[in-house]
């Protein structure tokens, strides 16, 4: 058919010559078509225009199409390199595949386009090429194949050896990031509101219900993000959620995560499989916009310890970078394998720290020797507050979605007065000793740091010196970042240069606790004693509960 092209040309040029001069026309005619027809015999034509394919194309599109064929593979991979760089040569193909390029517009237009692999350009990289970017603005898919909108975008790409995805991305991201007020913070709705968390200073268990209004909580702009910004990070960040184990909507982030995509996750905090599964080496864990790792540090625990407010003042550390939401890979979605939870995983630039926290990890059997085959450099961060306090916390935070559960006391003991119920999860927790246990099989006590969740809240700075010199950070978080918020009843992020607009965690961290009588804190306590003991001395440290 290609022949066909330049058949109908010379047919259609001879047909006025006919009329005019029949016989000479005819005579002419019939050589030219007998010359023709000797020379295709011969093969000089009829190998470039026998060989692109069928229909009518331009000279760009055969050249393309060439492409094509000799580089399409049965699992769709093409040399884009190849078929665009020859595009680029030709004039008429220069950002517009047209007629029967059917196999290039089929792979990128099928639902399956992003598990096709792109090799692009001299940049070499895999990248999966997904439907947002075909969405991009650079791309018009039309009904002969697709084009570029602008084309000298697709030239630089391919001159400057940057890949495909590399250009597509910024306007993606772009479009897609969340906004820094999507941050696991909430507005104070009147920083000068009288409404205080009532501690009793000698007894630091008892707190008062009647705070219940303290709706007060900050959102800002995100000062733990500001220095990304400039960096041409995209912000994968995903939006921080309130503990998995027993949803809280309180938390008004939650219903406001979204990843780079947009798409929404799951309002408790758990999250959905990335779709498409990533088959090893289909999706690109590595671009220009950094690299994911499998986590370099994790918040293991404990639940209820400050696991959140730890982890959102490590991420004003420019060389920290954290998942938001609780991946609860180790323990509950463990099956899903390490590729879908690496393709978890903000981007990282060299020297940067991937981290996530799930603190229900330090209560799972099988976390540590999970974390310990995944990297057995792993550090491990284990934020703990007296038990006592913890167990109150987590009750605390159960019963604001039951309100009908039964009392503290009626959960605690078995019979009610009768010994401790260690079955409680609210109770089994507060017992470290044992589940440091079965971390040291795997980790050496070097691999840990236990951050003090007390003074966490009283002294953040200090605190978060030790983390950042356990992780090997400069120190660039201090006291300067920190101020109490009276409202709120705990320190809160400052935005830099005194913005008016600090942070807080939100409303489900720092709830009032309800009154326990003190005989069951005493109870408790007791209960505690050896196996705090016992903590301390593991540790060498003495955190004071006694
Ligand atoms: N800065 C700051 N702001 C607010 N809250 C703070 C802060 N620092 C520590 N805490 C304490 O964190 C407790 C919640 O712990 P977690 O974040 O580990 O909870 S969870 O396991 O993720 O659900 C939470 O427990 P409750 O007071 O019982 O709500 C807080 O006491």
């Amino acid at each position: 058919m290609g022949c066909g092209i330049l058949t109908l040309r010379i047919g259609s040029g001879h047909l006025g010559a006919l009329r005019a001069q029949p016989k000479v026309s005819l005579l002419l005619t019939m050589i030219f078509l007998f010359t023709y027809f000797f020379y295709c015999l011969t093969g000089s034509c009829c190998d470039s225009l026998g060989s692109a394919g069928s229909g009518p194309m331009g000279t760009g599109v055969l050249v393309a199409q060439d492409s094509l064929r000799s580089d399409f593979t049965p699992s769709n991979s093409l040399l884009f390199d190849s078929i665009l760089g020859n595009s680029l040569r030709s004039d008429s193909a220069l950002g517009s595949f047209q007629g029967s390029d059917s196999a290039l517009r089929d792979s990128l237009s099928s639902g399956s386009a992003s598990s096709h692999s792109l090799r692009f350009g001299s940049a070499s990289r895999e990248s999966g090429i997904s439907d947002s970017a075909l969405s991009n603005p650079e791309f018009v898919l039309k009904d002969s194949g697709f084009a570029l909108r602008d084309p000298p975008a697709l030239r630089r790409a391919l001159t400057s050896g940057s890949s495909l995805m590399d250009r597509l991305r910024p306007s993606i991201s772009q479009e897609n990031v969340g906004t820094a007020e999507e941050n696991t913070v909430e507005p104070v709705s009147d920083p000068k509101d009288s409404l205080h968390r009532q501690e009793t200073p000698n007894d630091p268990l008892s707190f008062a219900m009647k705070d219940s209004v303290r709706s007060d909580f900050l959102r800002s702009d995100s000062h733990t993000r500001e220095p990304l910004r400039s960096a041409p990070v995209a912000r994968t960040h995903l939006l921080a959620t309130e503990d998995t184990h027993i949803p809280d909507s309180s938390d008004s982030l939650e219903s406001h995560n979204k990843d780079i995509t947009g798409h929404s996750w799951a309002q408790n905090g758990t999250f959905p499989n990335p779709s498409p599964a990533p088959s090893p080496g289909a999706i690109s864990t590595y671009n220009s916009f950094g690299t994911k790792r499998f986590p370099q540090a994790i918040i293991v625990g404990v639940k209820k310890g400050g696991t959140r407010a730890l982890l959102e003042f490590l991420r004003v550390h420019p060389d920290v970078r954290a998942l938001g939401a609780e991946p609860h890979f180790f323990d509950r979605c463990y099956d899903k394998g390490l590729e879908w939870y690496r393709n978890l995983m903000p981007r990282t630039f060299e020297g940067q720290i991937t981290m996530e926290k799930t603190p229900s990890y330090f209560v799972t059997m099988e976390a540590p020797k999970r974390i310990y085959n995944m990297s057995s450099d792993t550090k491990l961060i284990v934020v703990v507050r007296n038990p006592v306090t913890r167990a109150i916390s987590d009750y605390t935070q159960t019963l604001s979605k039951t309100p009908s559960l039964p009392s503290f006391q009626a959960l605690a003991f078995k019979n009610t007065t009768g010994p401790i119920d260690t079955s409680w999860s609210a109770i089994r927790i507060g017992i470290y000793a044992k589940h440091l246990d079965n971390w040291l099989q795997y980790f050496p006590l070097s691999r840990f740091l236990f951050v003090n969740g007390e003074r966490l809240v009283s002294d953040p700075a200090g605190e978060m010196g030790r983390v950042q010199n356990f992780l090997g950070l400069k120190r660039v978080i201090t006291d300067k970042h920190f101020y109490f918020n009276e409202t709120k009843g705990f320190p809160c992020l400052k935005k830099p240069e005194g913005s008016s607009k600090p942070r807080c965690l939100g409303k489900s961290k720092g709830r009032p606790h309800p009154n326990i009588d003190t005989s069951v804190l005493q109870h408790l306590q007791e209960f505690y004693r050896p196996y705090n003991q016992k903590f301390y001395q593991m540790t060498g440290q003495n955190f004071g509960w006694d």
